[in-house]
């Protein structure tokens, strides 16, 4: 939940270095907490997230009777077990897109009641095409306001009904996501064959959730459908088994505001935590720096980022991209590219639309105000830099992710308001406090 406070002046940032470890990443939090959930065995879970969206699935856990111990330092202990403990619970899911959709293809197939409601901007991010999906497999998944939105309403599935199921990937890939965790309820007496209908987006997402579910346990085997588009097989009998000790690596996307820092203010700037090792698909985001013209090292879990500053006269280079594969590292580089050396051009952000806001009419209202000339279409995003930076106060639209993109802008030696700057805690709850120890204002 957003704080009280209303709004947070920064100062213009001179320069920025040093070191900094991430906090553990929102996507692998949240799968591990459901995965371990549904284990049978215990797991230690370390490094996890603590931030609005990863307390929602922790206590929809708790919701559900699952035995979660906070052991501090030490992380926090899972007792899991195929079947969640309670069967009736009220979750309150905030507007954890990751959690909602996970759970809802868990719960449907949990034999119990479950109702699962969130902030008004939850009810307005879809969510039909997951129910659409597990209808078929006799899920009985009820709209308790409008069609195709939260909240809703879970009651005992019927019998199953045929497979291969069917989703579509283009509004979401956590939709996929979800079916994909859920397989070993589903995959009892027979495999379980998921295909997607239409275009597939966020696909390092999927790989995550392959890559995790295999740490847990079970293997999804990958192919492709006569349309040419992908099918992902789960043989029959699979379970979850608790890794004992699992360890959540540090957050890519909350890595790309440092790492743009490094690029902007000159750095070096490191962070520590993320890799080449790393499982996320946002760890490409150094790669963009690199096209624009930062340097960029990497190790196993680290990446820095250095240039000579603008400060010095750097200008990044413009880009034109297509950022379907790393869709909340974009809105970085759209905040970058303010003071690229020409126009640049964000292609296939067409998910930008339902996320924690209209992400694409956010963007170009608040670019905008700082004096960039913006052009937007359904999903894409056109930004030409400003011959001056005007200073401005930006508008959050309760959106973390506004919030913090645009504190880099105060990079440009201009002072920049952040209105509602609390709004980072959905993933980042200590952002501001870790900027400020990395830069030098003046
Ligand atoms: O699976 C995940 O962990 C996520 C998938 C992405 O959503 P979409 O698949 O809706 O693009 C991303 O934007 C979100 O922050 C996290
Ligand atoms: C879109 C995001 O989250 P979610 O869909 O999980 O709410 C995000 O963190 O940028």
């Amino acid at each position: 939940m957003s704080s009280a406070i209303e709004f947070l002046d920064l100062a213009p940032i001179r320069s920025a270095r040093g070191r900094m470890r991430l906090p553990g990443s929102k996507s692998v939090s949240i799968r591990a907490l459901l995965l371990a959930a549904l284990s049978e065995g215990e797991t230690r879970l370390t490094g996890l997230l603590d931030s609005d969206d990863t307390r929602v699935m922790r206590e929809a856990l708790k919701a559900c009777g699952v035995p979660l111990e906070d052991l501090g330092e030490a992380g926090w202990r899972v007792r899991g077990a195929a079947r969640l403990p309670r069967r009736e619970a009220d979750i309150f899911v905030g507007n954890s897109g990751l959690s909602i959709r996970t759970l809802v293809a868990v719960l449907a197939f949990m034999d119990g009641r479950y109702r699962l409601s969130g902030i008004p901007r939850m009810h307005e991010r879809p969510i039909g095409d997951l129910v659409d999906a597990l209808r078929p497999l006799g899920a009985r998944i009820g709209y308790q306001q409008k069609e195709g939105f939260p909240p809703l309403l879970i009651e005992p599935a019927r019998a199953r009904a045929a497979q291969p199921v069917r989703v579509r990937g283009d509004a979401s890939s956590q939709f996929l996501t979800g079916i994909l965790q859920s397989a070993p309820l589903l995959a009892q007496e027979r495999e379980l064959v998921v295909e997607v209908e239409g275009e597939l987006i966020s696909r390092p997402y999927i790989d995550l959730s392959i890559a995790l579910m295999r740490r847990f346990g079970v293997e999804v085997q990958r192919g492709t459908t006569a349309a040419g588009t992908p099918r992902f097989t789960v043989a029959a009998g699979s379970r979850y088994r608790a890794p004992g000790a699992f360890a959540v690596e540090g957050d890519a996307s909350s890595a790309s505001y440092f790492l743009a820092l490094g690029a902007l203010a000159g750095g070096p700037v490191r962070v520590q935590g993320m890799g080449s090792a790393s499982l996320q698909g946002d760890v490409r985001f150094a790669e963009v720096m690199s096209a624009m013209g930062a340097e960029v090292s990497q190790g196993e879990d680290w990446t820095e980022v250095r240039s000579p500053g603008l400060a010095s006269g750097f200008r990044p280079k413009a880009i034109d991209a297509d950022f379907n594969h790393i869709p909340d590292a974009a809105m970085t580089v759209a905040v970058v590219a303010l003071f690229a050396d020409g126009p640049s051009l964000l292609r296939n952000i067409g998910s930008w639309r339902v996320k924690e806001t209209d992400r694409i009419a956010a963007m170009a209202a608040e670019l905008a105000k700082l004096g960039a000339a913006v052009e937007a279409g359904p999903d894409w995003l056109r930004v030409t830099p400003p011959a001056a930076l005007r200073t401005a106060a930006i508008d959050t639209y309760d959106d973390h992710r506004i919030a913090m993109s645009f504190s880099l802008a105060a990079c440009g030696g201009i002072p920049v308001r952040i209105n509602d700057p609390g709004c980072v805690a959905k993933t980042f709850p200590d952002y501001f406090a870790r900027l400020a120890a990395l830069t030098t204002s003046g």
